[in-house]
């Protein structure tokens, strides 16, 4: 089999790499000045999300300044929910905001008539950035997992205690089951669109994953991702599924095990010895700096970096942080820290 020209790739495909690969969550964003500008002119943020124009802009904008080895199509998870007709606003300093479905007879509000239709500007984003992009650079395409999704569904925004949506999920499994089975659907198709854009790898965020006890967690993290990825196979062997279930803690293993993906990744909280032994050995791992090390930047950030680096340089890694970029993240140290990866292991001139 001919080798990619890739690093992102090789590493996926479970080569172990001298320097490793790296990209960041959310690296596209409020933090790059540059992005402010676009977001700007882009009106809301939906409206950028569905201009592809403007989402190749931003999704190269980092790619300009630091060189990662791969680029993450520029859109966001809940433009599932709003594809099957859901009300969604970003309301500005609040987060998403979305008609709350509470019940499983909410559920009769979703329809999948105008779902393609609705997320053709995303497919045609990522056929412009497959052309866009250096040859090195893969290209990467996202959903939210069913779960994560279904929390924001459910909650309607962000939360803090998942009440509402537990109470469902526990409440009325099978009614719940109904939602979840939705998204595994529509979710294998939009991931599956973007593939056959040009999408080179997926990545599966599950932000809320870590908000279950272990039987639910099975129920309804492993089994719906088990799903979802069999799905993808099918229509796309060998394209490489990245899980990213924030928070699982122990669970990690299971998750590791039983979904299928193929990588991991890892939250800021899991000790890299420990994924080197445990996770590392079964799949590639991807991750796991803390974001706010990148806000401190200096010495703790170097020192974090290198710590992660020295972990998992015994197996197949993509180097990223455990959770996204944050706003208040000074530009300058993602660049310390984009030359620390790409210059390691020789770090005289990092
Ligand atoms: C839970 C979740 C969402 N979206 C996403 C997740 C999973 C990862 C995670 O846990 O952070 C994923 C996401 N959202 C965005 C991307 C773009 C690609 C990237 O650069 O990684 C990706 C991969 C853009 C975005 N998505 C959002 C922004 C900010 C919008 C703006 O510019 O005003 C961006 C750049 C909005 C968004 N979207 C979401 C929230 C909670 C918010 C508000 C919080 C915030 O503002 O940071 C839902």
């Amino acid at each position: 089999m001919e080798t990619s020209r890739k690093l992102f790739i090789r590493a996926l495909k479970g080569e172990t790499l001298t320097r490793p690969p790296f990209w960041l969550m959310r690296q596209a964003g409020r933090y790059l000045p540059e992005y402010r500008e676009t977001r700007a002119h882009a009106g809301s943020f939906l409206d950028l999300c569905f201009a592809p124009e403007l989402a190749v802009e931003v999704t190269l904008q980092p790619l300009r300044r630091y060189g990662m080895d791969a680029a993450i199509l520029f859109s966001d998870i809940l433009v599932v929910p709003y594809a099957l007709g859901q009300k969604l606003d970003y309301v500005e300093g609040e987060g998403p905001k979305l008609d709350p479905i509470r019940t499983a007879a909410g559920l009769g509000r979703l329809s999948t008539a105008a779902f393609h239709e609705r997320l053709a500007p995303v497919y045609e984003t990522v056929r412009r950035l497959s052309t866009a992009i250096p040859e090195t650079t893969a290209l990467i395409g996202f959903a939210g997992s069913p779960w994560t999704v279904a929390c924001y569904m459910v909650e309607g925004g962000g939360s803090k205690e998942y009440a509402h949506v537990k109470s469902f999920a526990y409440g009325d499994p099978q009614g719940f089951s109904a939602l979840i089975d939705q998204l595994v659907r529509v979710t294998a198709d939009y991931l599956s669109a973007q593939i056959e854009a040009g999408a080179e790898a997926v990545q599966v965020f599950d932000s809320w994953a870590g908000v279950l006890p272990a039987p639910e967690f099975r129920k309804w993290v492993i089994e719906p991702t088990k799903r979802l990825v069999e799905l993808l196979a099918a229509r796309h062997p060998g394209v490489p599924v990245i899980g990213f279930p924030r928070g699982a803690g122990p669970m990690y293993r299971e998750y590791a095990v039983e979904t299928g993906v193929t990588a991991l990744g890892l939250d800021t909280t899991v000790p890299p010895e420990w994924a080197a032994a445990e996770l590392q050995s079964v799949l590639p791992v991807q991750g796991n700096l803390d974001p706010i090390m990148v806000v401190a930047g200096g010495d703790a950030m170097r020192e974090a970096a290198i710590r992660i680096l020295k972990g998992f340089s015994g197996g197949p890694f993509v180097f990223n942080l455990g959770h996204g970029v944050v706003q208040t993240t000074p530009p300058e140290h993602v660049g310390q820290l984009a030359a620390l990866v790409k210059s390691w292991p020789d770090l005289s001139d990092a």
